[in-house]
Parts: C-alpha cells; structure tokens; sequence
C-alpha cells in the first residue's frame, strides 16, 4: 500500500484534469463512494442526517446525500452561507438537491441555533463539513455543528467524509470511521479508514503532469537569490553549443547561472544572462578540478557533460570532479561516458543521470526494451544499483529513484534534433538548484522539455532548433502557471 501526502491530492486532481478526468467526476464517485459504504455497512429505509460545510467536502455530502436518498430519509444541514458555497461542483450539486422534494434542507448559519438542534431519531450522521482543506481549529458554527454531531456518539453511526472535521485538532468529530478517497494518507493517523476508488486511473501513480510541474513550480521564492544558482560545466575544443543549450534553458529558471568552459570554445559565447566562467585550454583537464571544485560550492547544484568531450585527460577530470563534488548533479552527454568507466566515483553523491537508450547501454551494458512497464523495471533496477535517480530519454522518458518510477510523454519527433538533451540537462539542473529532490526534478524537467517542444512544434511546425525550443521554456511555464 502506498502512503500519499494531503499534498498529493492536488498533483493529482490536476494531472487527472489532463487526462480529462472533470473535478465533477470526481465528487460524484467520493460521494458515491459514501453512500455505497453506508449502505453496505448499515443496511437501507435509515434516517440520515448529511452535515456538509461550504467546501468540497461539504460537496461531497450533497452528493452522498443524493445516492441515499433513493432508499432511505435524507436530510442535509448546510452549515454556513449558501453563497459562500466554493466551487462550481459543490455548488451545482446543492443546486440539485434544491430541486428534490424528498430530501429535507436545513441551511444553519447560527451557532445558538445548531446548539438547540435535536437530532435524535437518525440513524446514522454524515460529516461534510471540513475535509483536507481545512485550516486551523475549527471555527463558527462548524465548531458548535462538530459538538452537536459529537452529543450522538454511540447513539448514531457517525461516517465523516474523507476525514473527521475538525482534524487534526481536538475539537473534531467522533467518528466511528472515515471514507477516504482512492490512496490513505500519510497524515491520517488515529482514526478508521475505509478507503474508495473515485476514478484515478493506474496512470496516476506514474505520469508525470501538470500538477507536478505546477506544485515545483509554486514552490520557488519570489526574491532575487531564493531561486537558486547553478553551475553549468562543459564544453571542449570541439562543442561550445550544447554546454550554452544547458544554461540558456536554466537561465529562465533559477537566479544565477555560471557557465564554466574551456577558453578556446568559450570566447564564441556572448550572453548577458549568463555568467562566463572561462577556463585555460580546449578542454578540461584534471588540472581545472579546484577552481571548479570552489565555483560549485557556490552553487546550488551542478550540470556536467555537455559538449565537455572525449579526451582522455577530460574523462579523468570528470570522474575526478564528481568524486569530489558535494552538490545534487546533473550528468549528462559525454559525462555519462567518463562515469561509465568507473561507476564506484558516484558511490554516496546526489545526482541524476540522464542518458539516451545508446548511453544506457554504455553505462550498464543492456539495451533498454521497448515496452513501457519492462523499460520502468530496468530503470529502476539501475538507479536502486547506483543509488541516484536515472531519466531515460526517448518517445516516454523514464524517470526512476530505485524505489519509484514515473514516465514523461510530452514531446515530439521534432525534437530528435540536436541540443534538446542539453536543454533538459539545464533544466533539471535548475530545478535540483531550487531543492527539490532528484526524482521531482528530473521528472519535471523531462516534462517541460517537452512541453516547451509542443509549444514550438504549433508555431514552427517538427523543423525547430534547440535553441528556439529553450527560448520556449518562460511559455511552457506559464502554461503550467495557468492550468
Ligand atoms: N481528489 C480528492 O481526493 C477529492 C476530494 N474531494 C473532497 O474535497 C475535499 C477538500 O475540499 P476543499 O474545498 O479543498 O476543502 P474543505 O472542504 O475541507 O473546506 C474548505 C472550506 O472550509 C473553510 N475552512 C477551512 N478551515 C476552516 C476552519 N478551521 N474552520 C471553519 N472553516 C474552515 C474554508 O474557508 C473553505 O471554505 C476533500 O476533503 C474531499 O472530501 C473532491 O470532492 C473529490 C476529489
Ligand atoms: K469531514
């Protein structure tokens, strides 16, 4: 059984959004899901009381309240203002209710009211009152409708809908059990749960969506230097694009970017946003480790391998760099290469790896196989190996910690075109730099590398650059800022 966080609910909602899963559909399985369990567990012809606050608990309850009512005495007490009702479901679902004859309304707005209700004679209460919204302890009338609900403990069946209101405070209702939606939660301690399907299908424990990328997004500061540094290192005598792809992308995310390259292919670059570190030579040497070495530990996390090269001496420097280096990587291109050769330097360090099928099979000798699920095993059989997380690039990227796995599916073909690795590689890198954990950046990452491909392939068509895809990425934000 999987533990989610209250937190979860909302990448879900959004990422079933995508899928095309309305917040409709939602509220009537969990409100369907409530009555099912009441039914089955205290029979029909019942009286029932259905307590529902001015959220989308309370909107579950109206739901729960209808599916009762076919077989049994319903009545709903709305606790709180009617145009306080939130959302468009909670709202369209009390507007129903408004329409039926057979089900009482109570609209309670005063707590002396509530105080002198009676409500014996039901034989079981539901609570929809406060659900994972909730805030604090609970307020009036919600605080004087959890003490009267609670005056019926052991006389009435009390079922609270996804959580006892009130929780976690004291003052919460006593219930003889919770129905909670789809996943428990790591947050739900000390009650009963009975746990129903609403719908999410098995996509949703895997596919890397908008509500991921929303909810990283959200957590960024808002003040210069909350937003991270980082450091980008590649480039040789051969590449100076792909090193300069992998800053520009993370140029649009974090605060400060230090783009570290050998000096010949250093002096092509001109780039205001970013900050030029150049570095004696065509390539990188073991001979640049402690320059480097200082300038990461001003950063928040690193990117190494883009166009850094083949060079014996540059491979060393590479396996010697991330040896030593104590910030979450990024290892990328011909980085991959050199760390294959020696897979012990990454023993106790932090980093993603993000190779291509090719360079997979370099670094752990087997060919990724095509299907989806057999592809995500191998994944994650090698990051639980190496003990970092791995992005396998391709049609579906798979993004693997060793424990779980997740897959990416934006993108298209147009971006088989060079460069758009690096642009991933940045980032990556800059979400790492904002602190979120390897898994989430790298998942995020492939997510709105491809995003910000879609977003170009409408305007350009499949005959775009790496380049014009980077210069994409502020969209690809603010598309995820406005789902
Ligand atoms: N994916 C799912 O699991 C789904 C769950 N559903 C249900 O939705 C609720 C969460 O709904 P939300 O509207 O976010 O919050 P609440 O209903 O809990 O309440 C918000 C409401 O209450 C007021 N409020 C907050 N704190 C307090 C307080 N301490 N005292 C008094 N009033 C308070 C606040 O102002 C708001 O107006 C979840 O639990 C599920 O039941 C969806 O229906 C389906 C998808
Ligand atoms: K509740």
């Amino acid at each position: 059984m999987v533990l989610m966080r209250i937190e979860d609910v909302y990448v879900w909602d959004l990422n079933a959004k995508w899928l095309g899963i309305t917040p409709y559909q939602l509220m009537e399985n969990a409100g369907a899901g409530v009555a099912r369990v009441i039914e089955e567990r205290f029979g029909r012809g019942l009286r029932i009381a259905v307590f529902s606050g001015t959220g989308n608990n309370g909107g579950d309850g109206f739901v729960a309240a209808r599916h009762l009512s076919f077989e049994n005495d319903v009545t709903v007490f709305l606790v709180g203002d009617e145009a306080k009702i939130r959302s468009e479901e909670a709202r369209h679902n009390w507007e129903i209710l408004k329409r039926l004859d057979f089900v009482e309304i109570k609209v309670l707005k005063d707590s002396a009211y509530i105080k002198e209700l009676d409500l014996s004679g039901y034989d079981v209460i539901v609570d929809a009152l406060l659900g994972a919204g909730t805030k604090g302890e609970p307020r009036e009338p919600v605080r004087s409708a959890i003490e009267k609900i609670n005056e019926y403990a052991g006389k009435a069946k009390l079922v609270s809908v996804d959580l006892p209101s009130g929780y976690p405070s004291n003052v919460r209702v006593k219930a003889d059990f919770a129905v909670t939606f789809q996943w428990d939660k790591e947050e739900y301690k000390d009650f009963e749960r009975v746990i129903v399907k609403i719908g999410y299908p098995r996509e949703l424990h895997h596919l890397v969506g908008p509500g991921d990328a929303k909810f990283t997004l959200r957590k960024r500061g808002k003040h210069k230097g909350q937003n991270g540094k980082l450091l980008v290192v590649g480039g040789s005598s051969s590449y100076y694009g792909a090193p300069y792809l992998a800053s520009k992308a993370a140029s649009y995310l974090v605060d400060l970017v230090y783009l570290a390259m050998p000096a010949e292919p250093a002096k092509r670059i001109s780039d205001p946003d970013l900050i030029l570190r150049p570095f004696l030579g065509e390539n990188f040497s073991p001979e640049h480790i402690n320059d480097l070495l200082g300038l990461a530990e001003k950063a928040d996390a690193v990117v190494i391998g883009p166009g850094i090269g083949l060079a014996k001496e540059t491979k060393e420097f590479v396996r010697e760099f991330v040896k030593r280096c104590e910030r979450p990587m990024v290892i990328d291109a011909d980085g991959l290469k050199a760390v294959a050769e020696d897979l012990g330097v990454l023993e106790g360090k932090t980093f993603v790896l993000t190779p291509h099928a090719g360079e997979f099979n370099i670094l752990f000798g087997v060919k990724p196989p095509e299907g989806l699920l057999e592809r995500a095993e191998l994944v994650r059989e090698k990051a639980l190996e190496i003990g970092g997380v791995i992005l396998l690039k391709g049609s579906y990227d798979v993004i693997s910690d060793g424990k779980t796995w997740k897959y990416n599916r934006t993108g298209n073909t147009g971006m088989t075109t060079g460069g758009t690795g690096d642009v991933l590689a940045g980032l990556v890198g800059a979400l790492l730099a904002f602190g979120n954990s390897p898994l989430r950046s790298a998942s995020v990452g492939a997510f709105l590398n491809g995003l910000a491909g879609d977003i170009v392939k409408e305007e350009f068509g499949e005959n775009f650059t790496a380049l014009e895809l980077a210069k994409r990425v502020p969209k690809a934000i603010k598309w995820v800022e406005e789902f």
